[in-house]
């Protein structure tokens, strides 16, 4: 079967994950697109420039490639491509998830039955989500962050790096849960939570 070629846009710390995913899957990647035109290449593929989509074939696929939930956002939304998972083969996944197109999925994560993950999600190295977990467009699970059961989050929303959430949480859109946080209430969009119980340390993030 023809493979449609894969390109990347962002050429950071996080392309750098990416294409080591893609290496591991044998998928190459065919160029990045990046804004600086003074990256010229990326563990040896190389940056093609500014975002153009007239330098890719129409069954080419992207990833996103940007750390930011929001700066993903506005590029999903504005580049009408077509999109491509990347999802680390150490990866332990239930065959009864969904994960919808452009999310990355790290090495060493456990997604349990019947979790759903929106598009262009982020879920780093070592994060678990457990069974019936609804996990948004543009989150980002950080590494070894943890969900237990039929936890919801929102669009939007960074979960830090090895936080807990209790089952049944709800978690609103654009908040930020600071890393090793113990969230054991529903938390509301566009708040910042941090400690252990987890207790909201800014509005309007
Ligand atoms: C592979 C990767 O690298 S993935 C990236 C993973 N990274 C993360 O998970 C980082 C998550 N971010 C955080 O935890 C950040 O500290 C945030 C977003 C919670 C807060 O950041 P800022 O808004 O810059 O807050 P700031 O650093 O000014 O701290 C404000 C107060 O909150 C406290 N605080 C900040 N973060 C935390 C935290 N995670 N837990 C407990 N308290 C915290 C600070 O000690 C400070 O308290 P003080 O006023 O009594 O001194």
């Amino acid at each position: 079967m023809h493979n449609p070629k894969i390109f990347i846009r962002g050429a950071g710390s996080q392309a750098k994950v990416i294409l080591e995913i893609l290496e591991v899957l044998k998928q190459e990647c065919a160029g990045i697109f990046d804004d600086n035109p003074d990256i010229k290449e990326v563990l040896g593929y190389p940056v093609l420039g500014r975002w153009d989509p007239s330098m890719i074939s129409e069954d080419a696929r992207m990833i996103l490639a940007v750390g930011s939930n929001m700066i993903r956002k506005k590029m999903a939304e504005t580049m009408g491509c077509e999109w491509i998972s990347a999802v680390h083969p150490s990866a332990n996944i239930s065959t009864r998830c969904t994960i919808d197109p452009g999310t990355v999925i790290m090495a060493g994560v456990s997604i349990n039955t019947c979790a759903t993950i929106g598009s262009h999600a982020i879920i780093n190295t070592n994060a678990s989500v457990d069974h019936d977990c609804r996990v948004g467009d543009f989150v980002h699970i950080s590494p070894n962050a943890a969900l237990a059961g039929h936890v919801t989050v929102g669009e939007g929303t960074h979960i830090g790096i090895g936080s807990s959430i209790k089952q049944g949480v709800k978690i609103g859109k654009w908040s930020v849960i600071g890393a090793g946080t113990v969230v054991i209430r529903d938390v509301p969009d566009n708040v910042v939570v941090v400690g252990n119980p987890g207790r909201i340390l800014k509005n309007n993030v």
